[in-house]
């Protein structure tokens, strides 16, 4: 097929025979030792890989393997089991631990709204008063119409006592706006900055702390969507609320006690327990609410991965396995929510139940009160009101979590913008050593994939790295833009060491073009500018030159304003690439790193993009990672690594001279009867 069109048909040999396009791309593609290219790998993988640990995660690990480069971007490739409700339960805890958060801090933050919130607290407090009098008026009401033998007394006190209500209402609706408006406002401006702070500290961790399950994709984006918004609620909401209940408490009591003490004392002796109650049922619906949602983190993530890989899924015909994972992944999350059902349920009836018994107590004894002559109607009336009332605002305090505070409060082990006293060398010229590194991932630290490694890389040349997979390449080239901190040894770029290197500097210095290039939903324009801060249009079509793709940009009916789709699968492999290497060489890196650059295209993309990094890397440093060794014969200097050492280091033609590994390597890819 060439563009969109049949050309050629016909069985292997026939199309072979008249060696037209179907032969090209054989050839290029090495068929034969590409074949015997995987079983070495595969021997390999099978010796590199026999620690216990690593036998105990077989399928995880090769799964792994084959995504890893997505699994590098995403951070989250891997489904792990489902968790039990104990250790569902033992993270909540420690959750909580780390959410012991003075609320001090919390009023910290809302500095620039103190004046809002005052505002808020003056309304607050007068609709905390609103209740109590509301029932004052509410019983004098009641009086009032027990009186329809004085009907000119009728008409006088019900016009006061409504006039009063007016009142009342106009007080309220102002002081509601005042509460609710003013503390919505100042929460809304507090969750605003608070999402803003928390992006930025996610921005800084460091790469092992995106390798921890713990902060997959879900959780995170969950964490700044819904607990910047619990924030909101306690430093507005909740101090609204304890004003607001300070004042209901001290009028309402207040107002009994001046009315009718006996009555006042009996009725509050007994409000405690409603009080008790409406905060078990408050806690425990919340304590409930966070077990579940942490439990459906877990599923979050099957559903976010299904969703994204919907195609691969639908191709591997796996809906059913996926399926099933979700229920089970629902099974825990259902548990927890029905036994916080029932519990919630007995506490929601538990205090509805002691209500009415209050009320039944009080009228009991409030009509003995009037039997024996001490109180009248509207006594009796105002007491229970005001108290009975006052009481059940009481049992409305909140209790709110803080689990966002955890990001804010994390000082990433790298952060690229902590730079102060950082070195910034210069000129850089790309110079660079690795000497004696050893390093494992903080995800797995029983797995060595660095063990004493030593390389050099020159300025000016090309540096190619070659070994079989797993071997620790791509790690070299993580490590040498400090993504991660070695275990022992020392990584130096212009003789200084990357730890003391100002990185934001060190990794502007430096352009990688990945196996799977990462393009944004964005326009090509808009993602070749994400290369370089501030760069023109004159030079995002310079790089997209040298990328070689300006070409084929400009075929396009919106040109370099074509948006890429997600992930930019509105374009080929190839193109992507290509607008890849562009985003790289408009930062007009000292060191490029290539890390298999070529390996995921066809033939004919190979040769264009091959081209375009041959271009790109002339008279720069450039460290190339490749695993078909044609791409890489003419690079100034080939290391050889076996089992994160360098094994084996010259040109081309000295270490096949050598005939050690890399000759090994070379012969399974036919390469010297090709040169031959
Ligand atoms: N983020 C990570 N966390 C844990 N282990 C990882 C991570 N990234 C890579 N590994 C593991 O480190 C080992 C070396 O990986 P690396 O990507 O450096 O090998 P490689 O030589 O580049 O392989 P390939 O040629 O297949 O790309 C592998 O066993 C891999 O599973």
């Amino acid at each position: 097929m060439k563009k969109g069109e049949i050309v050629e048909t016909g069985r292997h040999d026939e199309l072979i025979a008249k060696q037209g396009v179907y032969f090209g791309l054989v050839q290029a593609q090495e068929l034969e030792t590409k074949k015997s290219e995987k079983k070495v790998e595969e021997e390999e993988e099978e010796e590199l890989d026999s620690s216990p640990r690593f036998q105990d995660d077989t399928t995880v690990l090769i799964d792994e393997k084959k995504n890893k480069s997505h699994l590098r971007n995403s951070k989250e490739s891997i489904i792990k089991p489902i968790k039990t409700d104990d250790e569902i339960i033992k993270e909540e805890m420690e959750k909580k631990l780390l959410q012991k958060m003075p609320l001090s801090r919390i009023f910290k933050m809302c500095k620039p709204e103190y004046g809002l919130m005052f505002i808020g607290c003056i309304g607050a407090g007068i609709n905390g008063s609103v209740v109590p009098l509301f029932s004052l008026i509410f019983a004098s009401i009641l009086q009032v119409f027990s009186r329809t033998d004085q009907p000119d007394e009728l008409r006088r006190s019900s016009n006061l006592w409504s006039l009063c209500f007016a009142i009342l209402a106009v007080v309220s609706l102002f002081a509601s706006f005042a509460q609710l408006g003013m503390f919505m406002l100042s929460g809304e401006r507090l969750t605003k900055r608070l999402r803003k702070l928390t992006f930025e500290a996610l921005l800084k961790q460091e790469a092992s702390y995106f390798d921890d399950e713990k902060n997959g994709t879900g959780v995170l984006t969950s964490k700044l969507a819904v607990d910047a918004t619990k924030v909101e609620g306690l430093s507005g909401g909740l101090m609204g609320v304890i004003i607001q209940t300070g004042f209901n408490i001290v009028v309402g009591f207040g107002l009994a006690f001046v009315v009718g003490w006996k009555l006042a004392l009996v009725i509050i002796a007994t409000s405690p327990a409603v009080v008790i109650v409406g905060f078990l049922e408050m806690r425990s619906v919340a304590g409930v609410g966070s077990k579940t949602r942490a439990a459906y983190e877990g599923t979050g993530k099957i559903v976010q991965q299904s969703v994204s890989n919907m195609q691969t899924i639908a191709a591997l015909t796996r809906e059913e396995t996926f399926k099933k994972l979700y229920q089970n992944a629902l099974r825990v999350p259902h548990k927890i929510a029905i036994k916080g059902s029932l519990l919630s349920s007995f506490g929601v009836g538990t205090s509805q139940g002691i209500l009415y018994f209050i009320w039944a107590l009080s009228f009991w004894y409030g009509s003995r009160l009037i039997k024996s002559g001490e109180y009248d109607l509207k006594q009796m009336l105002r007491v229970m009101f005001a108290v009975v009332f006052t009481a059940i605002d009481a049992a409305k305090a909140k209790v709110a979590a803080l689990s966002i505070f955890e990001i804010l409060d994390r000082k990433s082990l790298i952060d690229p913008t902590d730079n102060e006293g950082k070195e910034r060398p210069t000129p850089i010229l790309g110079d660079s050593s690795f000497k004696s590194v050893c390093f494992n991932y903080p995800a797995r630290p029983n797995v060595s994939i660095l063990r004493g490694l030593d390389l050099s890389i020159y300025s000016g040349k090309t540096i190619a790295l070659v070994g079989s997979s797993g071997s620790g390449k791509s790690t070299v080239v993580s490590l040498l833009q400090r993504f991660y901190d070695v275990n022992s040894g020392e990584i130096e770029v212009e003789g200084v060491n990357v730890k003391q290197w100002n990185l934001e500097y060190l990794r502007s210095n430096m352009a990688l073009v990945g196996q799977e290039p990462v393009l944004f939903d964005l326009t090509i324009e808009e993602n070749i500018a994400y290369g370089k801060e501030g760069c023109t249009r004159e030079e995002i079509e310079i790089a997209a030159k040298e990328a070689n793709i300006h070409n084929f940009i400009t075929s396009l009916p919106d040109g370099y304003n074509t948006r890429v789709g997600e992930k930019g699968t509105q374009l080929s492999g190839g193109q992507k690439q290509r607008v890849a290497i562009a985003r790289a060489l408009i930062r007009s890196p000292k060191i490029l790193l290539l890390d298999e650059a070529t390996s995921a295209l066809d033939s004919e993309s190979e040769k264009v993009v091959q081209n375009a990094l041959n271009k790109a890397s002339k008279g720069r440093t450039t460290l190339a990672i490749a695993h078909r060794l044609s791409t890489i014969q003419n690079a100034d200097l080939i290391l050889v690594c076996k089992k994160g050492k360098i094994v084996e280091s010259g040109k081309h033609f000295d270490l096949i001279n050598q005939k050690g590994l890399y000759y090994e390597l070379v012969t399974k890819q036919t390469l010297i009867t090709k040169k031959n």
